[in-house]
């Protein structure tokens, strides 16, 4: 008997996945704040637009008041700064037995964990390219990584089921360092998060602002290695090029380029809450905890930290989205 998946937030992650799962034949049930969203899937079912055309599957959607309790697989996929607010219906609804999987950019287990406890909470690192492009519909965002792992490194029964279920949608792996593999989507997603301050593709802003990211991508993998940690190489991203002082960045950067302009999105989802959504941002939630530790560790992180304040600057409105940021930025360079 298929297991059954609960996904709370079933936008472009939770959403591609529930797709997959449903279709392969679990009993998947979407739990979503956006009420046009739970509509839409209620009345047309959930549908996968990709390069062939959009397909549809039947899958049970609610808004949270009205979902179930006694949850026991849950996939959670809402965005970081929701996931504080999610933690006491999560407690509430969660079985005994159950556990919750964070699908999400950003160091969330400890929070949920603080919640629900350590042994109910499972890692997962997503590299996908997926939207929500309508209410009930998600743009496929095709292959990218997908790897989940207990935050304290076994692999349990649980995540090998787990993995096992997520290859109904492509070829998720269990990792014994899943906070490896977060800690270098962070030193990625310093670039992307850059490129957010400008409306244009990712990978041309990155090409043509190369020595900032660089230099942004190195301060957020030295405050990542100097508590030990060890980086996880995924898709095209190779964190090693990027630690202060490492060789190689010019053909790791030609590489992950090329592979960016192979993605379905040119531009990151910070760009798209920013630029098309008109809602907050996350990335304060990401980079939250880096520069704490940064802090602590007495490690700099200037650029880190200005390109933030812009970002934040850009969000609000209070400052235009262009890419004159980028070219100040770098002003700052040493
Ligand atoms: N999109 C992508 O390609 C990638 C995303 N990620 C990460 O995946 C995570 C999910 O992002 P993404 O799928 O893009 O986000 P989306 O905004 O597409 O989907 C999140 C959904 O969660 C809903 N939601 C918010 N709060 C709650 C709540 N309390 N209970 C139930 N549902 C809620 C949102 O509703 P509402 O809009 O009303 O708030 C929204 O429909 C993020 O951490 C992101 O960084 C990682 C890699 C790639
Ligand atoms: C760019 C992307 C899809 C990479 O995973 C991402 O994380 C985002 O949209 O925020």
């Amino acid at each position: 008997m298929p297991d059954s998946y609960t996904v709370v937030g079933g936008g472009a992650i939770g959403g591609t996945l529930a797709f997959h799962l449903a279709r392969a034949g679990h009993r998947v049930l979407i739990v979503d704040a956006d009420e046009d969203h739970v509509a839409a899937i209620r009345t047309h079912g959930l549908t996968s637009r990709g390069p062939d055309g959009d397909s549809r599957v039947t899958v049970e959607a609610v808004i949270p008041d009205e979902a179930p309790s006694g949850l026991g697989r849950v996939l959670l996929a809402v965005k970081a700064q929701a996931t504080e607010g999610v933690l006491p219906w999560l407690k509430a609804h969660l079985a005994d037995d159950g556990f919750v999987v964070s699908l999400q950019n950003g160091l969330n287990e400890q929070l949920i964990a603080s919640a629900v406890g350590a042994e109910r909470t499972v890692g997962a690192f997503v590299n996908l390219f997926a939207d929500v492009v309508e209410p009930g519909v998600i743009r496929d965002g095709g292959q990218g990584a997908l790897v989940v792992g207990e935050p304290d490194g076994r692999i349990t029964e649980r995540v090998e089921a787990v993995v096992a279920d997520l290859q109904a949608w492509g070829p998720a792996k269990a990792t014994d360092n899943v906070e490896g593999y977060l800690w270098s989507k962070l030193g990625f997603g310093a670039m992307l998060t850059t490129t957010a301050l400008a409306d244009a593709p990712m990978a041309d802003l990155i090409d043509r602002h190369r020595p900032l990211m660089y230099a942004i991508t190195a301060e957020v993998l030295a405050v990542a290695v100097s508590a030990g940690r060890r980086l996880e190489p995924f898709d095209q991203f190779d964190p090693s090029v990027y630690l202060p002082g490492a060789a190689g960045r010019e053909a790791a950067t030609d590489r992950l380029t090329a592979w960016l302009r192979t993605q379905p999105k040119d531009r990151s989802g910070i760009w798209r809450d920013i630029a098309v959504r008109h809602r907050p941002v996350e990335v304060f939630h990401h980079y939250g905890p880096v520069v704490a530790e940064a802090a602590e560790r007495e490690i700099p992180v200037p650029l880190l930290t200005a390109m933030l304040e812009r970002l934040r600057a850009v969000a609000t409105g209070e400052a235009a989205m262009t890419e004159e940021h980028l070219r100040e930025l770098e002003q700052g360079l040493a």
